[in-house]
């Protein structure tokens, strides 16, 4: 593969400047699913791609902060990252469930918020919902803990199933004060309060990074999007990665669109920070 570092509008170039003329104070964070690990029909048997933890790890020593961004709880992306014994990977910060929680290598132990009490209700009322809607078979509730997510990947018809379902878990997440997160294939019902751009958005400022680069595939990484934009109309230089689709499915077209750089999948997103860290470190 030739280089992917070409990102295609000027102010990604400009974010790929200031990323690569002062490292140390440069902060990088990626999504996990679709970004980092490849899109698979059972989100338990999602695993990062073989050189996810190593190209992170490379990186780690390189720039100032390395982050995952996530919708699944902390311990659980790292747990199917392989992040926690990823040889060189000290200084990983992960930002589980939307950025409600934080995991540091540093420690090993996540921070996480209260179970907000809209969830226990949701989890109790779900399952009579899905029954009288007559969901089809392949319909399958992933709990969470501190939220709940419906997937229709493993439908006849995912995203016909998908559609069915928007207004009454739109309907169930209100009734009981939370949230709805589309995603691919998934709606999730999760507390409000937080997303990934309000999350990239306190890290930045805590780590006072001088760029960042952001990259991932899903509704919900717009908000990390929109957090990016802002830091750049702000005059911090920022690089937006959109993860294209590899198999098949289509992109989400608005996170493509919005991308500084699109990749072509996860392969892609581990190409492209492994040749950011040769850069760095052709550099040093
Ligand atoms: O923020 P992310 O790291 O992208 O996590 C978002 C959700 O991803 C997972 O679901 C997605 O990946 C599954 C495994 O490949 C796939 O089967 C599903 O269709 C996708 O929507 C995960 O299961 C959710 O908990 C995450 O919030």
């Amino acid at each position: 593969m030739g280089t992917l570092l070409e990102p295609t509008t000027p102010a990604g170039r400009a974010g790929l400047a200031a990323l690569l003329a002062e490292p140390r104070r440069a902060l990088l964070a990626v999504d996990f699913d679709g970004t980092l690990a490849p899109i698979v029909a059972d989100p338990e048997q999602a695993v990062a791609h073989p050189g996810a933890a190593a190209a992170l790890a490379r990186l780690s020593g390189l720039v100032g902060t390395v982050a995952v961004v996530t919708g699944r709880p902390a311990l659980a992306a790292v747990r199917l990252g392989g992040f926690a014994d990823a040889p060189g990977l000290d200084h990983l910060v992960v930002l589980g469930h939307y950025g409600a929680e934080r995991w540091d290598s540093a420690t090993g132990q996540p921070i996480a918020p209260g179970i907000h009490p809209g969830v226990a209700a949701v989890r109790a009322e779900l399952p009579a919902l899905l029954a009288s809607l007559g969901v089809p078979e392949g319909t399958v509730v992933e709990d969470k803990e501190l939220s709940l997510a419906v997937h229709t990947r493993r439908t006849a018809d995912p995203d016909g199933v998908l559609a069915r379902l928007r207004t009454p878990l739109a309907d169930l997440a209100a009734a009981h004060g939370l949230a709805v997160e589309p995603g691919r294939m998934v709606i999730e019902l999760r507390p409000p309060g937080v997303d990934k751009g309000a999350a990239l958005t306190s890290l930045v400022r805590e780590r006072a990074a001088g760029a960042v680069l952001y990259a991932g595939d899903d509704l919900g990484d717009l908000a990390a999007f929109d957090a990016v934009d802002r830091l750049r109309a702000d005059g911090l230089p920022g690089l937006l990665v959109a993860s294209g689709p590899v198999t098949g499915e289509p992109p989400v077209r608005e996170v493509a669109e919005r991308a500084d750089l699109v990749v072509p999948g996860p392969g892609g997103v581990v190409e492209l920070l492994e040749q950011l860290g040769e850069e760095l470190a052709t550099a040093r």
